[in-house]
């Protein structure tokens, strides 16, 4: 079993997608804090019950999913909402992710969460990784990918911590803001180091 836990961090639009899944590619398994999210509020979850309860059937889309980016619009926007929905959710992901974790088997295993500080999940790790890019790259990529506006992009960061605090408490730090190729040799190099680590 994989006891040893690398948590890897970075806001919006960072990279962590990309990265975890290079170190996929080396065989190394990954539990998704945005995964374990999107699990924990599916079509008959006890999440999603609450989700309906508080917001409306509004929130749910015609097919009776949750309509994420009408929730999205409104916890960005309201504070004392987004609050509510971070404590239903954190607690539900927290508990999944953690009995993941257990069920790992590679040499070490890798907890990817963008709140890992925020939500102090870094005291189930045994070493962290800042997926880190500047704030004005976070915006560029989180608006090419999703469909966000630049407003709520801003938003979004702004409700996350800043990425000064985050490398400040980082064990170590990828700079994600160069071609790709580049970071996959920086990944094999970490990756090395991360089995001896776990040995
Ligand atoms: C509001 C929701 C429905 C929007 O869904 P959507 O599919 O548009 O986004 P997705 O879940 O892929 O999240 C994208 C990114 O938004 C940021 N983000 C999401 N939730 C939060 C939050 N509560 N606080 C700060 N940033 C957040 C993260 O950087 C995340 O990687 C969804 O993000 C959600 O349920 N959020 C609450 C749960 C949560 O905190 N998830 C973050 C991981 S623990
Ligand atoms: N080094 C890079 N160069 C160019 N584009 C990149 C690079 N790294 C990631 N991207 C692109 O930027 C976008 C954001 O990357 P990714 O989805 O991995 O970030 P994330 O941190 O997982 O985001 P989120 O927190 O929103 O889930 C994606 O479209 C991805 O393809």
């Amino acid at each position: 079993m994989a006891n040893w836990v690398l948590g890897l961090t970075g806001g919006i639009g960072s990279g962590k997608s990309a990265v975890s899944a290079m170190f996929e590619e080396l065989g190394i398994q990954v539990v998704d804090a945005d995964i374990v999210a999107r699990e924990v509020v599916e079509p008959g979850s006890l999440g999603l019950k609450k989700i309906t309860e508080h917001f409306g059937d509004e929130i749910l889309t015609s097919n009776g999913t949750l309509d994420r980016a009408k929730l999205r619009a409104i916890i960005f926007a309201d504070e004392s909402q987004k609050q509510w929905l971070n404590n239903l959710l954190h607690p539900l992901i927290r508990e999944s992710m953690l009995s993941q974790l257990k069920q790992a088997t590679s040499n070490y295993v890798i907890l990817v969460a963008p709140l890992l500080f925020e939500n102090g999940l870094e005291k189930y790790c045994n070493h962290t990784l800042l997926i880190d890019v500047p704030v004005d790259v976070q915006i560029t990529r989180t608006t090419a990918r999703d469909n966000v506006s630049v407003e709520l992009a801003k938003q979004i960061i702004a409700s996350q911590m800043s990425r000064a605090d985050k490398q400040q408490k980082a064990g170590d730090i990828l700079d994600n803001n160069r071609p790709l190729e580049e970071v996959k040799t920086d990944v094999q190099k970490l990756h090395e180091k991360y089995l001896i680590h776990s040995h």
